[in-house]
């Protein structure tokens, strides 16, 4: 019983393969794609693969990357495996929706959201949660030691503040910088400005989520810029590769059964 898990972010698509719908089933491969180069998912890095029974997936990149995603699943012959996509919806695996409109939360943030939640429940007492996602955008999500997501934060990730930058000023076209206490270059001031407005902003709901619970929360980092993170935070911080496929093996494991 293989399980095809996918993660269509802004910037790429992410797979993995495991031999099972279930938290800890063992990775049999996973590869990353831009999303210019779903169209050769078929006949590249799936072309080889072991077909999946079944498949689970979450998608921001809008109904267009779905639908090509969609289409490569369709191209393997050999497979016969239906796309299911999670949609944020007010409970899931163990946790509950605080947004106003639940389903209008990113399906990512909400998966990563049970991944982590399920990462800390493994480990030992529940606690409060502060998820932190370093994607194209960098998302900051609270939450509570019940389960129930409070309520989070969407920033612009580094490249999105360095474009912005770039084309809003007339003197600002530099290569990137190093994170810097006292930046004393333009390179460095750039880098380190956009690196500490994401740890700032983290270390701010940090406090706001130990004001709230009165207990220390777990922090837990994830996505494809979470290690250039990583060294700027206030607080010790976990760096989980793959919270999104914990998520998703999560949910898949209570949607497809035993
Ligand atoms: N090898 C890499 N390929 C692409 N982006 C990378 C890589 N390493 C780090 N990044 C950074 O990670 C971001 C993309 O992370 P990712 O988690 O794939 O985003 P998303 O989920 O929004 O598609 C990019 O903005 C880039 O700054
Ligand atoms: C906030 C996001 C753009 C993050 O996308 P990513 O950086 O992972 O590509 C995405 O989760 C999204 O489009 N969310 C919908 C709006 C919301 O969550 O409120
Ligand atoms: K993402």
């Amino acid at each position: 019983m293989t399980f095809l898990a996918i993660d269509v972010g802004n910037t790429r698509l992410k797979w993995a393969l495991y031999d099972a719908h279930r938290p800890g089933a063992a990775l049999i491969a996973h590869g990353a794609e831009f999303l210019d180069h779903i169209d050769r998912l078929a006949e590249s890095s799936w072309a080889q693969l072991p077909v999946p029974t079944r498949m689970l997936g979450c998608v921001v990149a809008g109904d267009a990357a779905k639908r090509r995603v969609q289409e490569q699943m369709e191209q393997m012959v050999r497979w016969d495996v239906e796309p299911q996509w999670v949609v944020s919806s007010a409970e899931e695996a163990g946790l509950t929706n605080g947004y106003d409109h639940p389903s209008r939360l990113g399906s990512d943030r909400w998966v990563a959201m049970v991944g982590a939640r399920h990462h800390v429940l493994a480990r030992g007492p529940a606690r409060p949660l502060v998820v932190v996602m370093v994607g194209t955008a960098v998302t900051v999500e609270c939450i509570d030691v019940d389960g129930k997501f409070l309520g989070g934060l969407i920033l612009p990730g580094h490249g999105i503040m360095l474009r912005a930058l770039e084309t809003g000023t007339a003197g600002l076209h530099v290569p990137t910088g190093e994170v810097r206490p006292f930046p004393t270059n333009t390179s460095d001031a750039l880098t380190s400005g956009g690196t500490y407005a994401i740890a700032g902003a983290v270390e701010r709901m940090y406090q706001h989520l130990l004001q709230h619970s009165g207990q220390e929360p777990a922090c837990i980092m994830t996505g494809g810029a979470g290690w250039k993170m990583a060294p700027s935070m206030t607080r010790p911080f976990e760096l989980v590769d793959n919270l999104i496929f914990d998520g998703l093996l999560e949910i898949a494991s209570r949607r497809f059964g035993a």
